[in-house]
């Protein structure tokens, strides 16, 4: 269908037009027939048929309760039937692949005009495609999905998988090698933990939590295990897959009885007479994943303690979703072993050595966790600062309140403490090998995480101030403001309890203490 020509209107014609019967309105430099619309008008007619809106320019008044996206909307497009003559429309959202140009909406390292030790050339092109990359494919099935409560489209899978992202996601290591990764920006060898920070970062700019954590969280705590303890036989029949995006992983230990008591799982795993299989039986519950995953990486009790056990789903396993604060998009479950048998060779590491096995992984997880925290609390920077600056209240925008100002100031401050020490954990990172990151950063990446989630729940709670009702609203202005405020408590819950990691941390240091130190 040929595009709808758009006559040029000036402000004294559009004024002709502002009966309910006649009805037209001015945004941002454009002229909408909202007639017919007036009917169907989510807001009701008579706010349409004011006198200070019928005819006239309601731009501030629209942005006031709308947002920009609506204008975007196919249906919502068609009404306009002109521009202002001489006049831009110059308001926009977010523009695919751009950086935002709010303040404090991007970290330092990406703002124009400031520096940054951490990141090379070579960091600031790879996030340009990825940002790109995220913006285009996987933003508007983040927000179908989460919506709808259905996993990540496989289409989306199967496009990142071509750029070798779900191998990335788990940093640096072998299992990069011969890989073209993101078109080629980024060489096997050369790909860091920051590359890896960048791309959890982008991906929490879709502002979907259970989308983000349907979008293979569960292979990023899932695989690493196999990587590092499952044997070459093991590693070369599944991980393909699982990086191709075809089949899926997810990490099952916490139990209904035992979440950050690993010790008390009561999942068994007993040898069959041959001593060829593993027969296991037991049940796990918040499973991210669980419900579409092919392979569950999951902690078990033997004879000689915890083993860590790669089952494959099959006969006796059964997974079923858990209804959660967040979409079903992340795959919670509940799952059931029963009589499950699973061949030795897919044991994880030592028999008995499973606690190491888990607890190797914890440190990359809480890290993980680190990065999207602190960009989820970014992202409601940003929503505030656009919200408080076109909302009016007493006849002046909402930026005029100090108590406005003063929770914008506490959500800066933390996010910027939390970005740069993120920051500073993945330098060490950088220059420490796998061994030495478990001996020396288990402390700071615990202090971090439970930093991070108390600023963002303090952050969470200021947002939903700032935007009064709408932060409980699940549509319209304050949709990401309510979603997050939501679904903060799963970052400050999943990888280990703020107050748990707090006390790791602190008991890790005294561990370190000199025995000869004296005031
Ligand atoms: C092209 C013009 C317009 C379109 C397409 C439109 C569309 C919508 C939509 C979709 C909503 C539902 C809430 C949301 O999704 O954000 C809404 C709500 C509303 N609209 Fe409009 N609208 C238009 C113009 C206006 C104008 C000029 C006013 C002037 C006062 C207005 C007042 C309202 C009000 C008061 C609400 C309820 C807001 C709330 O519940 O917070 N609308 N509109």
């Amino acid at each position: 269908m040929a595009a709808k020509e758009l006559k040029e209107f000036s402000l004294e014609e559009v004024a002709q037009h502002n009966k309910p019967g006649d009805l037209w309105v001015v945004i941002d430099g454009k002229v909408y027939d909202l007639t017919r619309f007036k009917d169907l008008h989510p807001g009701g007619i008579s706010v349409l048929i004011d006198e200070e809106v019928a005819g006239k320019d309601a731009t501030d008044t629209f942005y006031g309760l709308h947002r920009h996206e609506v204008l975007e909307r196919p249906q919502y497009k068609r009404l306009q039937v002109g521009t202002i003559k001489g006049q831009k429309s110059v308001m926009f959202d977010r523009k695919p692949g751009e950086l935002s140009q709010v303040p404090y909406a991007e970290p330092t390292w990406l703002s124009p005009g400031y520096h940054s030790p951490y990141y090379s050339d070579n960091h600031r092109q790879f996030q340009k495609a990825v940002r790109r990359f995220i913006d285009e494919v996987v933003y508007p099935d983040a927000q179908a999905r989460e919506e709808d409560g259905k996993r990540p489209s496989q289409v989306v899978f199967d496009k990142m998988a071509e750029m070798n992202l779900h191998a990335m996601r788990l940093g640096p290591g072998k299992h990069l090698k011969g890989r073209v990764l993101m078109g080629g920006i980024v060489k096997p060898e050369e790909v860091d933990y920051f590359h890896e920070l960048i791309i959890t970062q982008e991906l929490v700019r879709c502002g979907a939590r259970g989308y983000g954590d349907g979008m293979l969280g569960g292979e990023v705590i899932g695989l690493p295990p196999v990587l590092n303890f499952g044997s070459p036989e093991l590693q070369a029949r599944i991980v393909p897959d699982i990086l191709a995006g075809k089949k899926f992983i997810c990490l099952a230990i916490s139990e209904a009885a035992a979440g950050s008591d690993v010790m008390g799982l009561q999942t068994t795993a007993v040898l069959s007479e041959d001593g060829k299989e593993w027969i296991i039986n037991g049940t796990k519950k918040w499973i991210t994943n669980g419900t579409f995953a092919d392979y569950f990486t999951v902690g078990c009790r033997t004879d000689d303690g915890l083993t860590a056990i790669l089952v494959e789903r099959g006969p006796g396993v059964e997974t079923r979703q858990i209804k959660t604060s967040y979409s079903a998009a992340a795959g919670t479950a509940y799952i059931t072993f029963d009589n499950v048998r699973v061949p030795v060779g897919n044991t994880l590491g030592e028999v008995g050595g499973g606690i190491f096995v888990i607890l190797s992984n914890f440190n990359h997880e809480r890290w993980v966790m680190c990065c999207s925290s602190a960009r989820a609390q970014r992202s409601l920077i940003e929503e505030c600062l656009k919200w408080a600056a076109q909302r009016k209240a007493f006849g002046k925008p909402l930026t005029s309140q100090p108590v406005i100002r003063a929770k914008i100031a506490g959500m800066i401050e933390r996010t910027e403490s939390v970005q740069s020490w993120l920051e500073n954990v993945t330098y060490q990172m950088k220059h420490m090998s796998y061994k030495q990151q478990s001996q020396k950063l288990a402390g700071p990446i615990a202090f971090l995480k439970s930093y991070s989630t108390r600023c963002a729940q303090d952050t969470a709670r200021d947002a939903v101030q700032i935007f009064g009702g709408r932060g409980v609203t699940k549509t319209g202005m304050g949709k990401f403001v309510e979603h997050y405020y939501r679904t903060v408590t799963f970052d400050s819950l999943l990888g280990g309890a703020e107050d748990v990691l707090a006390d790791l941390g602190v008991r890790q240091a005294i561990r370190a203490m000199p025995k000869n130190a004296r005031l």
